[in-house]
């Protein structure tokens, strides 16, 4: 008898505490999470189904203080949009979550995947790669490739809208492929390897994006003994070998002290990151193994984000014809009125393109979203969160923060010429992500998209309507294919 009322008074006395102890608070919940699934119900369906739940969510958050939960299955991830908090993530927990594990057999010790403590001195080593002086080398090749798209989409002037994703892709590849590699595209057996590349590229990804969306396969023990599994590993083996043929050729050749016709031919300085990592192989400091993920990975990172950047882009200039002459006064003052090909010098003159891009990256960034994990307790504005919580930081809403002002859903490229209309908080531009773990290549790809958008800008007039436009994200936020703009000459 003494024992059951012991056992009550404990009970009642645990009920009291249970009630009363101490709680940090939680943020909101997104709403419509279901018993035990969560909201992993609103996930399924076609990526642009899956886009705009995601689009709801960053919506939701930020109209709710910049930090909510969303539950997949019994997983608890907190979507972020707030500045602060955003930055103080984005320096604290500098691991990422289990979903880019994904691509961990792929990209390994690549500096998207890699785990903090290998991707801290890797960077390190990386960074001098992507200065300014090595990039102002690069100039040569995107002109080169601008140049050859303008010339290819002759052949889509004068029609209807037609689909400008693959002929970009195809430049984008190719300029990405010349100045992190350095070998000639031109040669008949690399190029056959760069298409192979390509291809193999976009089918990893796919094929990482249908893991993401079947949640059992995220399941190690399930996934091993999925049809997908297999067909990952036959696109690794396929990717792998590839950088393989590539490091080999390039080591051998500069052992021979050998220098492609290419290399020979582009302008003083210029080291690709191939060359710059392999140092003569007499400094080597990365493994052949390392030199190839890391390889993999920027050509990865550098490929649809680049397009897409440029795709947005033209669809918005063509949208907006008094944007599209202002970009055209201003190419005809800095080339003097003549059309002749482009310097690097003309670049920082581009100032209103410059603003566009800008614009066109805060409203439509190609990554709209990032993840990251803390290994320890860390504390937020309001919250503070146990070691092993998953972050998103959603980009996109950091993009759209009410610091933008009212028309922070407007595009208005105007807003980027006047330092002091822009918003005093660096990380409300985000479309590179923030904070030491952000973009290594965001110079090289503004060279580059700059490049090839006045290139075709001076020889086209294009059309388009962004209202139009239906989107999807996979890992990369794009229009689902078709026919946004029309090309017309200039005469
Ligand atoms: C407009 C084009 C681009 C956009 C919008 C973009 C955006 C981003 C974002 C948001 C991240 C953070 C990813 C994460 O934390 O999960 C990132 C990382 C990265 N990007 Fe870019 N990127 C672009 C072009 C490029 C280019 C051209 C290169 C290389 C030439 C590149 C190489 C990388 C690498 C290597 C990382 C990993 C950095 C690290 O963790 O240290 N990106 N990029």
């Amino acid at each position: 008898m003494f024992l059951v009322e012991l056992i009550l008074i404990w009970c009642v006395i645990f009920a009291l505490w249970w009630y009363k102890r101490p709680r940090h608070p939680s943020p909101p919940v997104y709403p419509g999470a279901l018993p035990v699934i969560g909201h992993a119900h609103q996930f399924l369906g076609d990526i642009s189904q899956i886009w705009q739940v995601e689009n709801d969510i960053y919506h939701f958050c930020m109209e709710n203080g910049g930090l909510v939960e969303v539950r997949l299955g019994p997983v608890s991830v907190y979507v972020v949009s707030d500045l602060d908090d955003s930055l103080t993530i984005a320096n604290t927990c500098m691991e990422k979550p289990y979903l880019y594990g994904f691509g961990k057999k792929m990209y390994g010790c690549g500096l998207v995947t890699a785990n903090a403590s290998t991707w801290k001195p890797h960077r390190k080593i990386l960074n001098p790669a992507f200065n300014q002086q090595i990039l102002n080398t690069f100039f040569q090749e995107y002109s080169l490739q601008a140049r050859n798209l303008v010339t290819e989409l002759a052949t889509e002037a004068e029609k209807d809208a037609f689909d400008v994703v693959p002929y970009l892709k195809k430049t984008v590849i190719r300029s990405v492929y010349k100045t992190m590699i350095g070998v000639n595209p031109n040669d008949k057996e690399q190029e056959a390897i760069l298409k192979n590349y390509a291809h193999a590229t976009d089918t990893f990804f796919s094929l990482m994006l249908e893991r993401f969306q079947s949640v059992w396969l995220h399941l190690p023990l399930l996934y091993n003994m999925s049809g997908l599994k297999k067909k990952q590993d036959a696109v690794i083996e396929t990717l792998k070998n590839l950088s393989k043929k590539i490091t080999t050729i390039r080591k051998l050749e500069l052992k021979q002290n050998i220098n492609s016709e290419y290399v020979k031919e582009a302008s003083s300085g210029y080291k690709s990151l191939l060359d710059q990592l392999l140092d003569g192989g007499e400094k080597q400091v990365f493994t052949d193994e390392e030199i190839r993920e890391h390889l993999n990975t920027v050509i990865g990172a550098a490929y649809d984000t680049s397009t897409m950047t440029t795709t947005f882009c033209l669809i918005l200039i063509g949208s907006y014809p008094d944007v599209q002459a202002r970009i055209w006064k201003e190419l005809q003052e800095v080339l003097d009125g003549q059309e002749r090909d482009l310097t690097r010098h003309d670049l920082p003159k581009l100032v209103y393109l410059e603003a566009v891009i800008k614009e066109t990256l805060r409203l439509y960034p190609p990554v709209p979203r990032i993840g990251r994990c803390n290994d320890s307790e860390v504390q937020l504005k309001h919250y503070t969160f146990p070691a092993g919580t998953t972050f998103i930081l959603s980009l996109y809403g950091m993009n759209r923060d009410p610091i933008w002002g009212k028309d922070a859903n407007e595009f208005n490229p105007d807003r980027w010429l006047n330092p002091g209309t822009l918003p005093d908080n660096p990380n409300a531009f985000a479309a590179f992500s923030i904070g030491k773990r952000n973009c290594i290549g965001k110079q090289s790809a503004m060279m580059s998209v700059k490049t090839t958008l006045a290139y075709i800008l001076q020889k086209y007039i294009v059309t388009g309507d962004i209202r139009n436009v239906q989107c999807k994200c996979d890992l990369i936020h794009k229009p689902v294919s078709g026919h946004y703009i029309a090309l017309q000459l200039r005469t």
